[in-house]
C-alpha cells in the first residue's frame, strides 16, 4: 500500500484533510458549509473534497471525541466507510445527542478519517465450519 492520498478540492473554500499532530492516526475533515443541527437530529455535512485512495485501502470516518464530550456531536453511521473506488464528495453524517442546538461552522473540523488496509475475501459456501474453543458463546458469555 502506498502512502499517497490524492485529494481533489471540488468546492470553493474546501480544505485538505490534515493531521493535527505528527503521529496522529486520523486526518481531520473540515466542513465546507455552515449548518445548524437541532438536538436529536442529524445532518449530512459537505467537506468539498473527493478522494483517490491508494489501491487496497479504505477510509474510515470517525467521530472527534472533543465534539462528542463537549457537545454530544457524533456520527450517525460511525464509522463511515469510504470505498476505494468512491469518487464522489466525502460527506459526514453528524448527529446531535446534546441538549442544545449545534452550529457547524465553515472550516470546523467535524470528524477524522483513518486510512486502513482492506483484506478482500473470496466468499465460499460450505456445509460445515470447524469447531473452536469459543464455539457459539458470545454477547457476554465470558462474564464481566
Ligand atoms: O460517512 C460516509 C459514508 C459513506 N460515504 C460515501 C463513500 C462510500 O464509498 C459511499 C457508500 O457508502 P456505504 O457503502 O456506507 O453506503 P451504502 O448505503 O452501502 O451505499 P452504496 O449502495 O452506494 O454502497 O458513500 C461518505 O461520503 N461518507
Ligand atoms: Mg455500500
Amino acid at each position: 500500500m502506498n502512502d499517497q492520498l490524492k485529494v481533489k478540492l471540488i468546492k470553493e473554500d474546501a480544505k485538505l484533510p490534515q493531521y493535527a499532530n505528527p503521529g496522529d492516526a486520523g486526518l481531520d475533515l473540515f466542513s465546507v458549509e455552515e449548518k445548524i443541527i437541532k438536538p436529536g437530529e442529524f445532518e449530512l455535512i459537505s467537506t468539498g473534497i473527493s478522494l483517490e485512495l491508494p489501491p487496497g485501502t479504505e477510509a474510515q470516518v470517525r467521530p472527534r471525541s472533543g465534539l462528542a464530550l463537549k457537545h454530544g456531536i457524533t456520527l450517525l453511521n460511525s464509522p463511515g466507510t469510504i470505498d476505494e473506488g468512491y469518487r464522489g464528495e466525502v460527506k459526514v453524517m453528524l448527529i446531535n445527542h446534546g441538549k442544545k442546538e449545534f452550529k457547524v461552522e465553515k472550516h470546523m473540523r467535524i470528524a477524522q478519517m483513518v486510512v486502513a488496509p482492506v483484506t478482500r475475501m473470496n466468499v465460499i459456501e460450505v456445509e460445515e465450519i470447524s469447531d473452536s474453543v469459543r464455539g457459539e458463546g458470545g454477547f457476554g458469555s465470558t462474564g464481566w
